[in-house]
């Protein structure tokens, strides 16, 4: 028996990426929560004919605790999303508020939880969780994932069309290590596999704008939308995706290695990667093993050549202050 709740889940990621979860076999309970329409995006889906049973919460009567109660596994895309002009930070002043409530409702109502992050900035907003669940007394690091996986599934995509074509893009695996957000993000070009063929890796031109590609995907898709929002069926196609690593690990005995933005401070087996990249940085995302618990091992970057190296500098140095501002955000008192 899984539970699975969806915090922001009327929303433009939380429709699709519930939809997906419903069709879930692991998930024998699936839990709607938004501060809009959650009733009537659970109505529907319930029609569905899997196992998965849904239910929607709206805020009052303390709906939030409700659909949260004894979950094994939370999923957030709630808070906007970038228009066009702006940048993921521009969004910390209302997002950071949303999960920090967010997070004492699963501190209170299921502190044992996988909690899975999509709210941007990314950055910042998984700090704002762990911080508010240490406040609480709950915070377990193996448990907290900031979900960087669209910018592992972009890299894929990416690759294969420069190397052959899109229709290949199942076949790569790219790791993509830093953060989530333009020069954060960095992606690990020499370790595909397959390998990306010689004459594009030390091209320059051709690597730099396949690089640019991954780093600024996300500006892709909100130019196109064009002040409608960001990318959401692609970032629920990978919300899901990334739901289900960590469930099969979980309860389906399937360990794997995946990237995700992680918290790699005191105790967290994260020293390794740190030595690596020559940073006291507390979050990066980084390749973890995925067990029953959580995130079992913390594994090296690895072999990265000059280029990555560089890149990885630069990553730091942005992160560093995005890491602070989470750390230090006070939530606002509460209106009496
Ligand atoms: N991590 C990533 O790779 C990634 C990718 C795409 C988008 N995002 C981020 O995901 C977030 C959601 O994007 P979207 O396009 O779905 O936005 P959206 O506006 O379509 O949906 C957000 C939903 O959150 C709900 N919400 C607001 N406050 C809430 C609260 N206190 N509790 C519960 N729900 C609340 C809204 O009612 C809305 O339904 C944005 O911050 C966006 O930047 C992250
Ligand atoms: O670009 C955004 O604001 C949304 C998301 O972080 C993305 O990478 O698509």
């Amino acid at each position: 028996m899984v539970k699975a709740v969806v915090c922001g889940a009327a929303g433009g990621i939380g429709q699709p990426l519930s939809l997906l979860l419903k069709l879930n076999p692991l998930i024998t309970e699936l839990s709607l929560y938004d501060v809009v329409n959650a009733i009537g995006v659970a109505t529907d889906l319930s029609h569905i004919a899997t196992p998965a049973q849904v239910t929607g919460y709206l805020p009052p009567d303390n709906g939030a605790e409700k659909a949260l109660k004894d979950a094994d596994i939370v999923v957030i895309p709630a808070g906007v999303p970038r228009k066009p002009g702006m940048t993921r930070d521009d969004l910390f002043k209302v997002n950071a508020g949303i999960c920090a409530t967010l997070a004492q409702a699963i501190a209170n109502a299921c502190p044992k939880a996988f909690i899975l992050v999509i709210s941007n900035p990314v950055n910042s907003t998984v700090p704002v969780f762990a911080e508010t669940l240490k406040k609480a007394g709950v915070f377990d690091p193996k448990k907290l994932f900031g979900v960087s996986h669209l910018d592992i599934v972009r890299a894929a995509t990416f690759a294969a069309t420069v190397v052959s074509s899109p229709a290949d893009a199942p076949k790569y695996s790219i790791p993509v290590v830093g953060g989530h957000s333009g020069a954060t993000i960095v992606p690990l070009l020499s370790q595909s596999n397959p390998k990306i063929p010689a004459e594009i890796l030390s091209n320059k031109e051709k690597r730099d704008a396949l690089v640019n590609r991954i780093q600024f995907g996300g500006d892709e898709v909100v130019k196109a939308k064009d002040g409608a929002g960001s990318a959401t069926l692609s970032m629920a196609q990978a919300g899901a995706e990334f739901t289900e690593f960590v469930l099969q690990a979980a309860y389906g005995k399937k360990s794997r290695t995946v990237q995700a933005y992680v918290f790699l401070g005191a105790d967290s087996g994260g020293e390794g990667v740190k030595k690596e990249i020559g940073a006291e940085v507390d979050y990066f995302s980084v390749n973890i093993e995925l067990g029953p618990a959580g995130i079992e091992k913390i594994l090296p970057i690895g072999t990265i050549d000059d280029q990555e190296r560089t890149l990885l500098a630069a990553a730091v140095k942005e992160l560093g202050p995005s890491i602070e501002k989470g750390v230090s955000f006070t939530p606002a008192p509460p209106k009496l």
